[in-house]
């Protein structure tokens, strides 16, 4: 499988407008990947609380102007794209979501997730959004692929339940601040490890409402080796080819997931 991490710049001097555009035009840069990655909230920004409910979008390609730009470029790249997630506009009155959108290589919804741990305790996202209640895996040809955004890195019972249904690629879209950047390596690495799985990790660059983003997105092997790490915080594009038999592999000779009690 190759894969390509678009770590993107968000900054509160680049319209949302522009910067779809931008997306559309990197997501169309990378035909021949077999599946491409942007960061979590990348249209508005992961800590732009005040403009979530401005930004909102619909989830469908009809009717929501990100959805509708990813699905385009998909299929016009003829990738699978991991399109990172929108501020999702609700059908039930008012409630916002923060969605990740799946689309085929023919411009497909293939698959949507709603966060299910909201980060912000009290405040911010966590006070804004509405939780998601579903875990979600996706049917790639190459292998099925488990959603997760962001802070739920910090819930491995998410990642198992994913495993469960059968992932082998964690697919994982941030908004990660820098300040935390130690916490990001560690999780990235300790969910491959513990699922035996490939984590591909895409994180955002730039700074907005005052938040650095730490960047670094990263590909990690079931066995926790660091396949591909961007070496910045800004913007750039990680591509990488993986080898998925190496998920059986591992699972094979060290078989901790059999071992499970509970
Ligand atoms: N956007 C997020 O979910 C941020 C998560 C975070 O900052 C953390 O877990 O630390």
């Amino acid at each position: 499988m190759r894969a390509s991490l678009l770590q993107m710049q968000v900054d509160p001097d680049e319209s949302v407008a522009s910067r779809r555009e931008r997306a559309a035009s990197l997501v169309r840069g990378q035909a021949g990947a077999d599946l491409v990655v942007l960061p979590e909230l990348w249209p508005v920004g992961a800590f732009a609380h005040d403009r979530f409910a401005a930004e909102a979008e619909d989830a469908d390609p009809a009717t929501g102007p990100t959805a509708l730009a990813m699905s385009a470029a998909a299929r016009d790249a003829g990738v699978w794209l991991h399109a990172g997630s929108i501020v999702e506009k609700g059908e039930e009155g008012g409630a916002l979501y923060n969605t990740s959108l799946v689309f085929s290589p023919t411009g497909e919804l293939a698959a949507a997730y709603r966060k299910i741990h909201r980060f912000g305790f009290d405040r911010g996202e966590a006070a804004l959004m509405t939780a998601g209640t579903t875990p979600v895996t996706v049917p790639h040809p190459q292998a099925t692929l488990g959603l997760a955004t962001c802070y739920d890195l910090r819930f491995p019972e998410l990642f198992r339940a994913l495993v469960d249904a059968g992932a082998g690629v964690l697919v994982v879209p941030a908004g990660w601040p820098a300040k935390r950047a130690a916490h990001w390596s560690l999780f990235t690495r300790a969910r491959a490890v513990e699922n035996q799985c490939f984590v591909l990790a895409c994180g955002s660059a730039g700074t907005h409402a005052g938040v650095a983003q730490a960047g670094h997105s990263a590909v990690i092997d079931p066995w926790g080796e660091t396949v591909a790490e961007a070496a910045t915080t800004d913007e750039t594009v990680l591509t990488v080819d993986l080898d998925l038999t190496q998920i059986e592999k591992v699972r094979e000779v060290f078989p901790v997931l059999k071992d499970r009690v509970l």
